[in-house]
């Protein structure tokens, strides 16, 4: 029926149906009911042609079909059915968690999720399937984030509370819901549902690990609360006997309600003394209809199942209630509410047409859930961001990651990468001296101008913390280490490496073959790891430099004639030594920022939403962006206390310049775990399971970390160059001559002024040479 005809007078005159037991009676006539939004916003709830599958259109899997569902005010509406059958999907629709496929339904005169309904909210108390508490909170403190999310003042919770605890026989109010038994945990969820007196209770199946006496005083009390009428509850139980104190009873088989009456009818429609056996009986009856069934559509259906009611009403004679139906429900016969139904309309004579209008309704919702223009309330923000802080902070773990890992991760970094590597093996062979006990112990030189055993006087002079020398016998044994990994380089000299040395200096461009070959000092290197390999070339070459240098000073000559000629002022961004730690150190700092603000709220809403936590807070009337607001709050206090532990300890303890503003650097590392922050959020709302959220941040960090590597490889390179200016020209006594390695040093005879050559087939620099007879 369309809205329209529901909201007009027409009533459906209804036709008797084949009896579902095949008892033949005689039927008394049938009363009409009008079939109005005005009824449907009368009833605590009220569904109709319900449809909800899951999954994809094309694999749709048919939870609800059809269903139709009346929950009269002031009852106990018992949801019975099998494993599987939907009775979670119809709660969750009842309370807004979900959206059917088609169909309406009607809660507490509103649409749930409408403006003014009040549903979700507090006028709906929600106990779902599974715990859905907070295992780091006390009792005391879970009531307290419930009852502030309802609006209570905690005057009025902790007064509620001391009648649950004892009502509920719980154990103290301060034991953490973790410790509690499976029955307890349940029992406080059915205390977080009853902690507000809602209007409307829904509970799933409360009854679960709990035992006889409790089951029976639950039962009571929601026999006691429904008595006056304005308290109605729906729930669901596998305990079927146990529903027998519910008003109606709604057997639920494959997505339908196969009946809805109260239990004594049903029982007696079945002449059954179980409603176990009235199921069994019911559910028989469906599957043999489908056997011989044919394709039916929709509106056959419906038309079936008021058929099939009404024979069942029928069997319910004798008594005398009023048997009624409305077109719409599809499952109705003597039940509870209906009948109130059929008193209103009896006591009125006729239809009312002067019922409230659908404004109306909404308006009086509106008044009774009271926050209709409010966009959030003050015990909400409290309740989520104490709740965010109690959780992080009762988790030892996540207190470690939070504060104990960036500051360890800054320590390791500026202890193990910042500085050069240190205690290298670097395998020597000198044949200029000779070889005893392992080692060559007679290598003394004169620290003056005599130029005897050079390759000692450059060998001191090759003494960094970065390398340290070990002697071999002769070059093969050297390589050998080297290859071992025993050493990261060999050195050779040669027998007579002064005197070739010394006449590649006096002889210059004429120097032969056979000289440039000995004086040589030859090295083979582990280039393996580019950053030692660099590091080694580097040490080595300045160390030759140094040499060199000293000699000169000795003999009285211009020892700057061996830098190159190549003058680096002062830099226009960094040190003029700059530190690789220096370099890399931002990098680290907006890694180990971004990171951890990725992976704190990357999974933060997924074990919520998980363990059934958000869908309880939208029940209780939480907005999403209620949430979104107490995470992002919560977590820019956590990232603040990071960012400060990071810089402090890089810029504090382990003196990292900055030779900027230093509110700028806090900002902008704040602002780049904004940005870890928005993408744990991304993640956290497509990924359903934390294991997914944990690849996916993974996937991002690999490419993250690339770019890092990227910028340190190019910090390599600049090393190299560096290293690369290597060549030294000097004024040697009355002889000029220039030298570079490789390819040895060039005499360019006497009386000359100082000649540069750089060697030019290797690195940057190309400088001719002149030759200046003075
Ligand atoms: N999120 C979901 N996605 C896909 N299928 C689902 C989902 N939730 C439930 N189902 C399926 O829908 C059907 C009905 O599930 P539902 O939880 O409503 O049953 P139920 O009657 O409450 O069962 P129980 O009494 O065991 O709790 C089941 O077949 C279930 O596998």
């Amino acid at each position: 029926m369309s809205e329209g005809s529901a909201m007009g007078e027409r009533v459906e005159p209804v036709v008797p149906g084949p009896d579902l037991v095949g008892v033949n009676v005689e039927r008394p006539p049938l009363t009409h009911q009008q079939s109005t939004v005005w009824n449907k916003r009368q009833q605590a709830v009220c569904v109709r042609h319900a449809f909800k599958h899951y999954g994809s259109n094309k694999k749709p899997n048919h939870v609800l079909s059809n269903l139709n569902m009346t929950v009269a005010k002031g009852t106990i509406y018992g949801l019975l059915g099998a494993s599987g059958c939907g009775k979670t999907t119809l709660l969750s629709c009842i309370v807004g968690r979900r959206r059917l496929n088609t169909g309406e339904i009607w809660v507490l005169g509103g649409k749930p999720g409408t403006k003014g309904s009040g549903v979700p909210g507090k006028r709906v108390g929600y106990m779902p399937q599974e715990i859905a508490l907070y295992g780091e909170f006390s009792i005391k403190e879970t009531m307290m984030y419930f009852g502030w999310i309802f609006g209570m003042e905690s005057s009025e919770i902790n007064e509620r509370l001391q009648f649950l605890l004892n009502f509920l026989d719980l154990p103290s109010q301060n034991r953490l819901v973790k410790n509690l038994s499976g029955g307890q945990q349940r029992r406080v969820s059915f205390a977080v549902a009853l902690m507000h007196d809602p209007e409307l209770l829904i509970l799933d199946e409360p009854t679960v690990g709990v035992d006889p006496l409790l089951r029976q005083s639950i039962w009571n009390h929601l026999v006691q609360i429904t008595k006056d009428g304005n308290k109605t509850v729906i729930i669901t139980t596998h305990y079927i006997e146990e529903a027998r104190q519910a008003h109606t009873i709604g057997l639920m088989r494959s997505g339908k309600l196969l009946a809805e009456e109260s239990p004594h009818v049903l029982l007696s429609m079945y002449g059954c003394q179980s409603l176990e056996e009235v199921f069994l009986k019911l559910s028989r009856k469906q599957v043999q209809g489908k056997e011989n069934d044919v394709p039916v559509t929709v509106s056959q259906q419906t038309e079936q199942n008021i058929a099939n009611n009404i024979s069942l009403a029928s069997l319910n004679w004798g008594k005398k209630d009023s048997i009624s139906v409305t077109e719409e429900s599809g499952v109705v016969g003597l039940n509870f509410h209906q009948s109130k139904e059929v008193l209103v309309h009896d006591s009125n004579g006729h239809l009312d047409k002067g019922k409230p209008s659908s404004s109306r309704s909404i308006t009086d919702a509106c008044d009774d859930c009271g926050s209709c223009t409010e966009w959030t309330t003050r015990g909400k923000i409290r309740a989520l961001l104490q709740k965010n802080f109690l959780r992080m902070w009762r988790n030892v773990g996540v207190m470690l990651f939070i504060f104990a890992l960036p500051v360890m991760q800054v320590i390791l970094f500026c202890l193990a990468i910042g500085g050069d590597p240190k205690g290298l093996k670097l395998a020597i062979v000198n044949h200029e001296v000779p070889y005893t006990n392992q080692t060559y112990q007679h290598c003394d030189f004169f620290r003056n101008c005599s130029l005897t055993h050079m390759s000692c006087r450059y060998l001191d002079a090759l003494n960094t913390s970065t390398m340290v020398k070990e002697y071999y016998r002769d070059p093969m044994m050297a390589k050998e280490a080297v290859r071992r990994g025993d050493a990261w380089g060999a050195l050779y000299f040669t027998e007579n490496f002064t005197d070739a040395l010394v006449a590649r200096m006096a002889l210059g461009k004429d120097t032969d073959e056979e000289t440039l070959d000995q004086s040589e000092i030859r090295v083979w290197l582990d280039m393996s790891n580019q950053q030692i390999g660099v590091i080694l070339q580097r040490d080595i070459g300045l160390a030759f430099q140094a040499f060199f240098k000293e000699v000169l000073g000795a003999c009285g000559s211009n020892v700057d004639i061996v830098d190159p000629p190549v003058s680096f002022k002062d830099p226009i961004y960094g040190n003029e030594k700059p530190y690789f730690r220096d370099f890399v150190a931002p990098g680290i700092i907006l890694t180990v920022v971004f990171f951890l603000a990725l992976a704190l709220t990357s999974s933060a809403l997924i074990t919520e939403r998980h363990d059934g936590l958000l869908d309880r807070a939208w029940v209780a009337g939480v907005y999403p962006w209620e949430v979104l607001f107490s995470h992002v709050l919560t977590q820019f206090v956590v990232m603040f206390g990071q960012t400060f532990l990071v810089l402090f300890a890089m810029f504090y303890v382990f003196d990292l310049e900055c030779k900027g503003n230093m509110f700028l650097v806090f900002l902008l590392s704040m602002l780049n775990g904004l940005s870890g922050m928005c993408f744990g959020f991304v993640i956290s709302a497509v990924c359903d399971l934390e294991r997914n959220a944990i690849q996916l941040s993974f996937g991002q960090f690999l490419p993250h970390f690339a770019s890092q590597w990227n910028s340190l490889a190019s910090g390599g390179n600049a090393l190299s160059s560096h290293q690369s200016i290597r060549v030294a020209a000097l004024n040697y006594g009355h002889k000029c001559f220039e030298m570079h390695f490789g390819e040895g040093l060039g005499y360019y005879g006497t009386n000359c002024l100082p000649r540069i050559y750089f060697d030019c087939s290797l690195d940057l620099y190309f400088l001719e040479y002149q030759y200046v007879n003075t």
